[in-house]
């Protein structure tokens, strides 16, 4: 499948794992998304507020009952309206892990993660066994006896994935499993969730609004905007082609849309053209819409003349805005076409960058990379 995957995709190729066909209303919001998630296959979700990421989540998990479709996980259908069928979320097998945890303060660690098995009604000492091995498993033997309050952070983010994993779960949900920890925590702990993951053997799902979270953990990403599918692929296929605003920003590109004018010419909508030597547009009849995107790293900023063997795009605009990112700025330009345009400092200094700045932008064709718009 590629980047530029039209709207209500399905994703993955599998059928054994997740399949989902979810149209749920809330008052004036409708979410309407086809997921299907392999065995074994990590699907992020990403989206704005407000995109239905909790919506998908609470629908898979039977918190909330379909209006149309079908949830069917391992072969067993959960929710099927259209036959009068809805298992209720304690009788589904999935292991839910929150933002906030949610673990039970008054249990041990050891109890909390054999809090499944004994709701599923098994005696207190198999339910014990289990969770100690899982426990032991995910390394966290040592905090068994403590109680919820004793954890920090990224304890308690282990321990709820610990008993997520220990109530057997045919799938695995997880919202926003890391946005609670610190930034130092919140990489080591996403590399463990990763190897997790990856060694259950059912279909996971992670929300999350974080772009490198979901570049990290994910075999497939799914972009939710307004309660539909914007885009799905590979993360590398996402982060290379992406097709809306929302993905080319946390991806951290220029993204623009146009017709094809010519070989490698674009004109585009909101003004100004670029010229890009992608050869898979070359093929592309005349007229055609395309998108293309540009890396602000690969665009420079000049006051006076060009330097000499000047690349293809050249054009001008003002400069709207000077941000400092950690080891470079960030310079906004408003011009046909708008763009961001990453700096070094000493490159702010010596060219005097400021808001109302008239400026040259250029960037080579080669830098420009077109495909076809979805
Ligand atoms: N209990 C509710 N009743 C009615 N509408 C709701 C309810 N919960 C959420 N919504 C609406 O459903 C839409 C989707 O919300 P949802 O929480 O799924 O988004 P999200 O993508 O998870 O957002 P966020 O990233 O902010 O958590 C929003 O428009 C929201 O206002």
């Amino acid at each position: 499948m590629t980047g530029a995957s039209p709207p209500e995709a399905t994703v993955g190729a599998s059928t054994i794992g997740l399949d989902a066909n979810i149209v749920v209303g809330r008052e004036d919001f409708e979410l309407r998304a086809q997921v299907r998630v392999g065995p074994g296959e990590v699907l992020a979700v990403l989206g704005p507020n407000g995109a239905g990421k909790t919506t998908l989540l609470r629908a898979l998990a039977g918190l909330l009952a379909l209006r149309e479709g079908h949830v069917e996980v391992g072969g067993a259908r959960w929710d099927d309206p259209a036959a009068n069928l809805f298992v209720p979320t304690t009788d589904r097998r999935v292991g839910l892990v929150f933002q906030d945890y949610r673990l039970f303060p008054h249990l041990s660690v050891l109890d909390n993660v054999a809090f499944a098995a004994r709701a599923r009604g098994a005696r207190r000492g198999v339910a014990r066994t289990g969770a100690a091995q899982v426990l032991e498993r995910l390394g966290l033997d040592s905090l068994a006896a403590r109680r919820p309050d004793q954890l920090s952070g990224g304890q308690a983010q282990r321990v709820a994935l610990a008993r997520a994993l220990a109530s057997e779960p045919a799938m695995v949900l997880l919202d926003e499993p890391l946005a609670a920890l610190d930034a130092r925590t919140r990489l080591e702990i996403r590399t463990e969730l990763r190897r997790h993951l990856s060694a259950f053997a059912g279909p996971s799902i992670v929300v999350t609004h974080d772009p490198l979270e979901a570049l990290v953990l994910a075999d497939r990403i799914l972009v939710l905007e307004e309660g539909r599918i914007a885009q799905t692929g590979t993360p590398s296929e996402v982060a290379r082609r992406p097709v809306t605003e929302y993905v080319a920003r946390l991806m951290g590109l220029n993204l623009y849309s146009g017709c094809l004018a010519g070989p490698g010419r674009i004109v585009l909508d909101g003004g100004g053209e670029l010229r890009t030597a992608t050869r898979s547009v070359e093929d592309l009849a005349e007229g055609s819409r395309v998108l293309a995107v540009l890396s602000p790293g690969a665009i420079s900023l000049h006051l006076g003349e060009l330097p000499q063997g000047s690349p293809r795009n050249v054009w001008t605009g003002t400069v709207s805005g000077v941000e400092l990112l950690t080891d470079r700025v960030r310079v906004a330009v408003t011009g046909a076409p708008d763009a961001l345009v990453d700096v070094t400092a000493a490159a702010v200094a010596e060219l005097q960058l400021s808001p109302g700045q008239e400026v040259r932008l250029s960037a080579k064709a080669t830098e420009v990379t077109a495909y076809p718009a979805p």
